[in-house]
């Protein structure tokens, strides 16, 4: 935990009108920054890490989904979380991605502060380049915290951001049929 964090924790408490003096708030500056350097803890992981060599030899060249990864992130903006799934596929050519790694490396970008198209990006590119598939399509359906607990207040819109790199960009019956086999068509 870093006490610097939770020395800054502390201004907020006092800044929002707490008395960080009283009972109940005697430990929260370190809990609330031991919490929200577990919520940044991508900016401390490499793709190297997190993949940890499990890339396996495979003749398929058929499209592998793995859908509805859940994904918590923080907008770069007020600092709110932003809740939804990701749907990742790739096309491989001659070498497979270990099945959970490609939840971890949601993981990994999703733990950083973030906007959801730069998101959706970075994990498509990064998949890209550890996988070298033949395309990658990713799709992000999210609700935004700081659209629906303050500002504008809408409780029920969901933003959907979508990279698609190769053959799902050059081809639309790939595209369709990752968009349908992920429910979307
Ligand atoms: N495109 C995009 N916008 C986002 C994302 N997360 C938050 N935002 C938006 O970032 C914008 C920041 O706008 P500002 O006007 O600078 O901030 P604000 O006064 O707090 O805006 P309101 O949220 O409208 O009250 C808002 O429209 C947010 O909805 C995201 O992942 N992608
Ligand atoms: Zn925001």
């Amino acid at each position: 935990m870093s006490p610097l964090l939770a020395s800054h924790y502390r201004e907020i408490l006092v800044g929002v009108g707490e008395n960080p003096e009283r009972e109940g708030l005697l430990d929260t500056p370190q809990r609330a920054a031991k919490a929200m350097q577990y919520l940044c803890n991508g900016y401390g992981m490499s793709l190297e890490d997190v993949t940890n060599g499990a890339l396996f030899e495979s003749q398929s060249d058929e499209m592998v989904i793995v859908s509805d990864i859940e994904l918590y992130s923080l907008c770069e903006h007020h600092m709110l979380p932003f809740i939804g799934k990701a749907h990742v596929a790739y096309i491989p050519t001659g070498r497979v991605l270990g099945l959970s790694k490609v939840a971890r490396v949601v993981d990994m970008f999703a733990r950083r502060l973030q906007i959801q198209e730069n998101l959706t990006r970075q994990i498509a590119q990064a998949i890209q380049q550890i996988t070298d598939a033949a395309g990658v399509a990713v799709v992000i359906e999210a609700r935004h915290m700081c659209m629906m607990m303050r500002g504008v207040e809408k409780q029920n819109s969901i933003m959907t951001s979508s990279v698609m790199l190769g053959a799902f960009r050059d081809s639309s019956t790939t595209r369709q049929e990752f968009l349908q086999l992920i429910g979307r068509r």
